[in-house]
C-alpha cells in the first residue's frame, strides 16, 4: 500500500448508521456506530432508512472530528483522501440514503468517491487483519451467506444459501419465540442450558439451505420442546453446515487458509467450530475482531484504502447504490497483477498443504498419484491400493460436530454412497464397484477406478460424459448430491496424437466414473436436478481457468439424454442469484 492513504469510510446497508476512519500508515482505524433497533419484529426498511437519515451525520461528524485532530496534515488540506461508501448490497431505501452523503461529502471536501461491495468488505477486512495470501472466505452475515475464493480477477462463490441469510434465519426463530431482533447473541445465550435434539441438516455440494430446519425448529417450539435445547440444536447444526462446507471448499480449491466474515462470526460456537475442523486438516483459520465482524464501516474505509490506491475510484454517474449487488461482480482491482492471474488450486497450494499438515504423509489428491496411498478429501480419509484395484473409504469423527449428529451423519451418508453407487451402475453410469460396507464404521470398500480426478484432465469430453451421467442419474429419480470435478475420476490424458498432424487429439473413448455418493438422494423434484447440475458448475467455476466452454459442455452432454425442462429450471436457478426454494413443479419419473 502506498504510503499515508486516509479514507473516510460511511456504511449504512441496514442497521448500523456507521462512519469510520483508516489511516494506512498507522493501520489504524477508528470507528463510530449508531445502531438502529427495531422496537418490535424485525428490521423494517422504512424505519431503518429514518435511522440513517438522522444518525450518519453524526457519526460522519464524529469521524471527521477525528480525522482533524489526528492528521499532520496543513489545516488546509482535505483531512482524508477519499471518501468510501458501501454501494450495495443492502435495503435500498438506506442504500440511497448513504449514497447521497457520500456524494455529498466527496464534494465538499473535494476528494474522490470509491464504491464498496459490503461483502467483498466483510472479506477484505480479514485479509487484511490475517495477512493470509489467498483465503477462502465464509461469509456469515445476516442477510447473506457465502463461501468466496479469489481466482482470475474476481472473488468467485463458490457455495452459498439457497434461501435466506444465516443471521435472518436465526432471526426469523427468535422473533416466532417473541425474542427482540437481533436474535443471534439471544440464540446463543440461550444454547449455554441445551440438549440435542433432532433438526434437518442440509447441504447440497457447497451450498445449503435454512428453509427446513427453520421451519423444524418453530414446529418443535410450537410443540413444547424446551426452547434452549432448540437453540442450541440450530446452533449445532446451522454452524455445522457452514463448517462442513468451509471444509469443503478448502478441499476444492486445495487453500490452506479460512477467514469468517460478518455479524454472525461474533458466535463463539462458530468460531470454536471452524478453528476445529482448520485445525484437524491442518489450515490456518482467522476471524477479525468483533467490531470487524458485525456491520461496521471500517471494512469500507479498509477496503476503501486498497481501491483508492489502485486507483478505483467513482465517476458521480457511477454511483448509483445497488441493493443485490453480488461480491463476484467486482473487477478486483487492488491486488498485485501476479497474484490477480494465480491460481488458486494450483500445485503449489497442495505443496503448501503437505508441508503444513500435521499428518504430512496425507496429501489432498493432486499430483503424482502412484506415490500416494492416502488421500484426505473433505468427508473422509481414503486408503488408495492402486495396485491391488482397491481403496477403502472411512469417514472419520468430525470433532467439530456435535457427536450425535456426526454419527448420523457419517452412516446416513455411508448408507446412502453404497446404495447410491451401485444404483446408479445399474443405470449406465460408471461407478466404482462396492465389495463392503460397514455403516456402523462408516466405512467402504470400493473398486479403484480411473487414474486421476477430472480436475486434472479436464476436457469438453470428459465434461460432456458428465453432463449424461447426471441425466440418466436423474431419469432413475436421485440426484448425486456433490458432483464437482474431484468426484469423477478419469482415464488416459488423451488418445495418441494425430499420426499426419501431430496435434493431440482428445478422447473419446476412455470412461468418466462417478464417485462420492454420499449427498445424494432420492428426488422426483425439477429444481433439485437442476441444483445438481448448478453443483457442477459451481466446482467449474472454482478449477477451471475458463469455465464457460465447459459449462456449455456439460449441458449438451445432459440434453442428449435427459430432460429439457432441467436446463429451464437451471436457467432460471442462475438467473435467481439467490435461491429461493420453488419445490413444488414435479417431474414426470422417466423410467
Ligand atoms: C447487506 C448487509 O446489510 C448485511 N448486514 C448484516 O446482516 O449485518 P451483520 O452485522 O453482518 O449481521 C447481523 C446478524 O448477525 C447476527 N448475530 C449477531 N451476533 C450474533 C451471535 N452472537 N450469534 C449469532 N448471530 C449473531 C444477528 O442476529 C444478525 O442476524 C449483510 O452483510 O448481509
Ligand atoms: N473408487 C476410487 N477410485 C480411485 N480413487 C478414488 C476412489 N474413491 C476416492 N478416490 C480418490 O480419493 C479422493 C477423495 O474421495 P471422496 O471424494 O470419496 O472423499 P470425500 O472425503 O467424500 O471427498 P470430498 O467430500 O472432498 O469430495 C477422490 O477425489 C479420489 O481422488
Ligand atoms: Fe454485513
Amino acid at each position: 500500500m502506498s504510503s499515508d492513504t486516509r479514507i473516510l469510510g460511511i456504511e449504512g446497508t441496514a442497521w448500523a448508521a456507521s462512519a469510520a476512519v483508516y489511516d494506512s500508515t498507522a493501520d489504524d482505524v477508528f470507528i463510530e456506530s449508531d445502531a438502529y433497533e427495531p422496537e418490535s419484529g424485525g428490521i423494517h426498511p422504512r424505519e431503518a432508512a429514518e435511522h440513517m437519515h438522522d444518525a450518519i451525520p453524526r457519526v460522519v461528524e464524529s469521524a471527521l472530528k477525528y480525522a482533524r485532530e489526528t492528521a499532520d496534515r496543513p489545516a488546509g488540506d482535505p483531512q482524508v483522501d477519499a471518501v468510501a461508501f458501501s454501494q450495495g448490497p443492502g435495503l435500498g431505501p438506506c442504500l440511497r440514503i448513504v449514497g447521497t452523503a457520500a456524494r455529498a461529502l466527496s464534494q465538499a471536501l473535494d476528494v474522490p468517491l470509491v464504491g464498496v461491495n459490503h461483502m467483498v468488505a466483510h472479506l477484505e477486512i480479514g485479509r487484511h487483519s490475517s495477512g493470509f495470501d489467498s483465503p477462502v472466505c465464509l461469509n456469515a452475515s445476516g442477510a447473506n451467506a457465502h463461501l468466496l475464493a479469489y481466482r482470475n480477477g474476481r472473488y468467485r462463490v463458490l457455495g452459498e444459501t439457497m434461501d435466506t441469510g444465516v443471521g435472518n434465519a436465526i432471526d426469523k426463530f427468535t422473533r416466532h419465540v417473541g425474542w427482540s431482533h437481533p436474535g443471534g447473541p439471544k440464540v446463543e445465550a440461550a444454547a449455554e442450558d441445551g440438549e440435542y435434539v433432532d433438526l434437518p441438516y442440509v447441504v447440497k455440494g457447497m451450498d445449503f439451505s435454512f428453509s427446513g430446519i427453520m421451519s423444524a425448529a418453530k414446529q418443535a417450539h410450537d410443540e413444547g420442546v424446551p426452547v434452549e435445547d432448540i437453540c442450541f440444536s440450530l446452533q449445532e447444526n446451522i454452524f455445522g453446515m457452514l463448517t462442513e462446507v468451509a471444509e469443503r471448499a478448502l478441499s476444492l480449491t486445495g487453500s490452506n487458509e479460512l477467514v469468517l466474515g460478518g455479524g454472525v462470526g461474533q458466535n463463539d460456537r462458530l468460531r470454536e467450530m471452524l478453528a476445529e475442523m482448520c485445525a484437524q486438516r491442518g489450515a490456518d483459520f482467522h476471524a477479525p475482531e468483533p467490531r470487524f465482524l458485525r456491520d461496521n464501516a471500517g471494512m469500507i474505509a479498509v477496503l476503501g484504502a486498497k481501491m483508492y490506491d489502485a486507483g478505483d475510484t467513482l465517476d458521480l454517474e457511477e454511483s448509483r447504490v445497488d441493493p443485490n449487488y453480488r461480491p463476484d461482480q467486482v473487477p478486483v482491482t487492488w491486488r498485485a497483477r501476479s497474484e490477480r492471474s494465480e491460481d488458486l488450486e494450483d500445485a503449489s497450494g497442495n505443496a503448501r498443504n503437505r508441508e503444513q499438515s500435521d499428518e504430512p504423509e496425507l496429501a489432498t489428491g493432486r499430483g503424482a498419484e502412484a506415490a500416494e496411498t492416502r488421500v484426505r478429501g473433505a468427508e473422509a480419509v481414503v486408503d488408495l491400493e492402486a495396485d491391488a484395484g482397491r481403496v477403502t473409504k472411512q469417514r472419520e469423527p468430525k470433532t467439530y460436530r456435535h457427536p450425535e449428529l456426526d454419527d448420523r451423519l457419517r452412516r446416513e451418508r455411508t448408507t446412502l454412497e453404497a446404495r447410491l453407487t451401485s444404483l446408479a451402475r445399474r443405470h449406465g453410469v460408471p461407478t466404482p464397484v462396492l465389495s463392503d460396507v460397514d455403516p456402523l464404521e462408516a466405512r467402504l470398500e470400493l473398486e479403484y477406478v480411473g487414474e486421476t480426478d477430472l480436475r486434472e484432465r479436464l476436457t469438453r469430453e470428459r465434461v460432456r460424459d458428465v453432463g449424461r451421467h447426471l441425466a440418466r442419474l436423474h431419469r432413475a429419480g436421485f440426484v448425486h448430491g456433490d458432483p464437482t470435478t474431484r468426484n469423477v475420476r478419469v482415464g488416459r490424458s488423451g488418445a495418441p496424437p494425430n499420426e499426419r498432424t501431430g496435434e493431440a487429439r482428445e478422447q473419446t473413448d476412455g470412461r468418466t466414473y462417478l464417485i462420492d455418493f454420499g449427498l445424494g438422494y432420492h428426488t422426483d423434484h425439477v429444481e433439485d436436478y437442476a441444483m445438481d447440475i448448478h453443483v457442477f458448475d459451481q466446482s467449474l467455476v472454482g478449477t477451471a481457468d475458463d469455465p464457460a466452454e465447459l459449462r456449455e459442455a456439460v449441458r449438451e452432454g445432459y440434453r442428449e439424454v435427459g430432460d429439457e425442462r432441467v436446463l429451464e429450471r437451471l436457467r432460471d436457478v442462475e438467473g435467481r442469484g439467490r435461491y429461493v426454494n420453488a419445490h413444488d413443479e414435479k417431474a414426470d419419473s422417466a423410467e
